[in-house]
């Protein structure tokens, strides 16, 4: 029997920086950088990499993070959330039991994916097996700005109203082959966003849509959207904010309701489901401490009868990987996933070619791990460019306000 040398011997974190259009949405306006971070992790003769959001591993607790991994087996995962966990209450009281979560996805992901190499199966065979080759994806659209503030227009245009959407939308399409469509919304009036919708509806007959405005609706409002879209939308995505204001709105109007906003943690699942809050479930792995999780997530969603399905942030290929590698092995995921990767794929650090959206859809990747291959320069520049341009945090709204001084984006707003 030959025995695998499998303990972490190595774990380095790059935060990067990397190029973002001009999106709008209720917090405000996506700046001209959005930030990840990178983890890359050794253990035996293989290197690993797990992709979180920009806040995931605060710099000032890296070199204890990596200190405690050191040496620990890479297949014993409980172990290494137990040490993420024992070094962040430590260092970090301050941090809540989802930040610790935030801060161990990507981590296992790494991890996995460093399993995967060393068994030479692909990760979704750490989890069970793919259930599907191929796994949906929707276009996500984005009322947007021609360019940034004091920047050249971009390549997709803008976006400020029911024409700008459906010419975005036909650029997705056309592009990608998405087969469904969600539309951010909160961000323009109600009526804009609904006669966008209808707009879409029209020009693509029968292609399922969704709509987000973040809670930033009023429950009349909502109520009115739903009566409006009655029929058009195969959900309704946070119409309004809280537990008690989304069961109101389904039990007034019957549409589902899905949320990445108001069920965030396990201790949120049993009153949103007494309250009939929640039709379809947003999972997000970077959210909810990692694959494994996502996965027991989705089992504790079946036997609640609600659906699965995906929400996403700005990201790159490492997440869009792993995402696909966990919705491929969830059995009840019920609606095509959420990803933003188009907006943000010019500046990909998985290799040319290595991961594609293609007819609205990802392949399973079937090399060993993750199945990608990283672009070691692509993630020095994007790191260069962390370092150099000072940007550390998300402030759409502190954006939004050099344009309009008057801003807010409290909610609800319309
Ligand atoms: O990227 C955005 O503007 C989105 O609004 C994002 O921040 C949300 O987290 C997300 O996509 C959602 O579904 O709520
Ligand atoms: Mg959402």
């Amino acid at each position: 029997m030959t025995i695998i040398d499998s303990r972490i011997t190595d774990l380095q974190v790059y935060p990067l920086a990397f190029s973002d259009p001009p999106l709008l949405n209720a917090a405000g306006v996506h700046e001209p950088l959005a930030l990840r971070t990178l983890v890359r992790l050794q253990a035996g003769d293989v290197v690993a990499w797990g992709e979180g959001r920009g806040d995931a591993l605060p710099a000032d607790v890296v070199p204890a993070l990596c200190e405690a991994v050191l040496g620990l087996d890479v297949f014993a995962t409980s172990r290494i959330e137990a040490a993420v966990d024992t070094v962040l209450r430590r260092l970090r009281p301050d941090l809540g039991a989802q930040a610790r979560l935030v801060t161990f996805a990507p981590i296992e992901v790494a991890a996995l994916d460093a399993q995967g190499k060393l068994l030479e199966r692909p990760v979704s065979e750490l989890l069970g097996g793919a259930l599907r080759d191929r796994v949906d994806y929707s276009a996500y659209l984005f009322f947007k700005w021609a360019g940034h503030l004091d920047g050249e227009p971009d390549e997709w245009g803008e976006a400020m109203d029911p024409d700008g959407i459906v010419a975005q939308a036909k650029l997705l399409v056309d592009r990608y082959g998405f087969r469904s469509f969600k539309l951010k919304a909160g961000a323009l009036h109600p009526d804009i966003e609904v006669e966008s919708l209808r707009a879409l509806a029209e020009a693509f007959p029968g292609m399922p849509l969704r709509i987000d405005p973040n809670g930033a609706w009023t429950h009349q409002t909502a109520l009115e959207v739903a009566h409006r879209t009655d029929g058009l939308l195969e959900y309704l995505e946070d119409p309004v904010l809280g537990i008690d204001g989304m069961s109101r709105i389904h039990a007034e109007t019957g549409v589902p309701l899905a949320t990445n906003m108001c069920v965030v943690e396990t201790a949120h699942l049993r009153p949103a489901v007494r309250a009939d809050a929640v039709q379809v479930l947003l999972s997000d792995h970077h959210y909810w401490g990692g694959l494994r999780r996502t996965k027991e997530l989705a089992a504790i969603c079946e036997a609640m009868d609600i659906g699965v399905s995906m929400h996403s942030n700005s990201h790159l290929g490492i997440s869009l990987a792993a995402m696909t590698h966990v919705a491929a092995a969830i059995p009840n995921l019920s609606h095509a996933c959420d990803t933003h990767f188009p907006w943000n794929r010019a500046d990909d650090v998985v290799t040319e070619g290595g991961i594609e959206i293609v007819d609205g859809a990802v392949t399973v990747p079937t090399g060993p791990g993750l199945g990608v291959e990283v672009n070691l320069d692509r993630v020095a520049e994007l790191h260069e460019r962390y370092v150099e341009s000072g940007h550390r945090t998300r402030d759409d709204g502190g954006y939004m306000r050099r344009w309009d001084p008057t801003f807010t984006d409290a909610r609800p707003r319309y």
